[in-house]
C-alpha cells in the first residue's frame, strides 16, 4: 500500500513568538496555509515541511528588524522572505515583485484571507518594473534565492533610491559571491558592503545577508 501519511510539520519553534510578537497568530496562519497547500501549489518541496518554521518562516522573519519605509522583496515566490517580513512589520510597506501568475495568484489570495493592508502584489519580472510611477524608488529591496550576486544586483539596485539599502539573503558563500560581483558592485555605485550573520541569538541556524547601500 502507498504510503500516503502527509510529512509532518516541524513543531513551532520557541524562537517564533520572540521574533513576530503581536503578530504570531498571523505568522501561524500563513505556516499552516503554506503547509497545507505549498506542496500541490508547487511552491515548496514536500522535504521542506518539516524544517518549515525554522528554515524558511523564522530564517525569513530574521530581516524584520532590518527594515524601514517602502520596501520590495524580488522574487517572493511562496511569501519568502516578503510576505513573512510583512506579517512582522505592519508599520513598513512590502511590494512583492514575482513574474509567475500561479505564484502571485496565491500571495495575493494569502494578502486578502489574512487582511494585511500593507502589502501589494506586483506580478512582473524586477527589470521590467516601470521606472516611474507610484511604486519606484524603493527604499530596500529584499530577496532570497534567486540568483547569485553578479545577476541580483543588476536586477534590484535599480528599484532602490539613493541612498537606500539592499538585503540579498545568501548562503555560506556570500563572501566569495561578493568577490565575484565587484564589476556590478562598481557599476551599480554600492558602498558599505557587507554581510551580516543573523540568527544565531534567536537559537537558529545562522543565516547570511548581504547587505549594501545604494549609491549614497
Ligand atoms: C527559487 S525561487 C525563491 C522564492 C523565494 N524567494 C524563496 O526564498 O523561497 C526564485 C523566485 O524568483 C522568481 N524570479 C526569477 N527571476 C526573477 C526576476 N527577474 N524578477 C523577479 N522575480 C524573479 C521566480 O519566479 C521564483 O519565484
Amino acid at each position: 500500500m502507498a504510503d500516503t501519511a502527509p510529512p509532518v510539520l516541524e513543531d513551532e519553534p520557541a524562537a517564533a513568538a520572540q521574533l513576530f510578537g503581536d503578530r504570531i497568530e498571523l505568522a501561524r496562519s500563513f505556516t499552516a496555509s503554506l503547509a497545507a497547500k505549498g506542496e500541490l501549489l508547487g511552491l515548496i518541496g514536500p522535504r521542506e515541511l518539516p524544517q518549515l518554521w525554522s528554515r524558511h518562516i523564522l530564517n525569513s522573519a530574521l530581516l524584520a528588524p532590518l527594515l524601514e519605509g517602502r520596501v520590495g522583496d524580488v522574487g517572493s515566490g511562496a511569501g519568502l522572505p516578503g510576505l513573512v517580513l510583512a506579517i512582522a512589520r505592519p508599520d513598513v510597506h512590502l511590494t512583492l515583485i514575482e513574474p509567475m501568475e500561479r505564484r502571485t495568484d496565491w500571495l495575493q489570495a494569502e494578502v486578502d484571507r489574512m487582511g494585511l493592508d500593507n502589502v501589494a502584489v506586483l506580478r512582473a519580472r524586477a527589470e521590467e518594473v516601470p521606472g516611474s510611477g507610484a511604486l519606484l524608488p524603493l527604499d530596500q529591496v529584499t530577496a532570497r534565492a534567486v540568483s547569485a550576486l553578479r545577476t541580483l544586483i543588476p536586477l534590484t539596485a535599480p528599484l532602490v533610491r539613493s541612498g537606500g539599502t539592499l538585503l540579498l539573503m545568501k548562503g555560506g558563500r556570500a563572501a566569495e559571491e561578493i568577490d565575484a560581483a565587484q564589476k556590478v558592485i562598481r557599476k551599480h555605485r554600492l558602498e558599505d558592503v557587507e554581510v551580516l550573520e543573523l540568527g544565531a541569538d534567536a537559537g537558529l541556524e545562522p543565516t547570511r545577508v548581504v547587505r549594501a547601500l545604494v549609491d549614497p
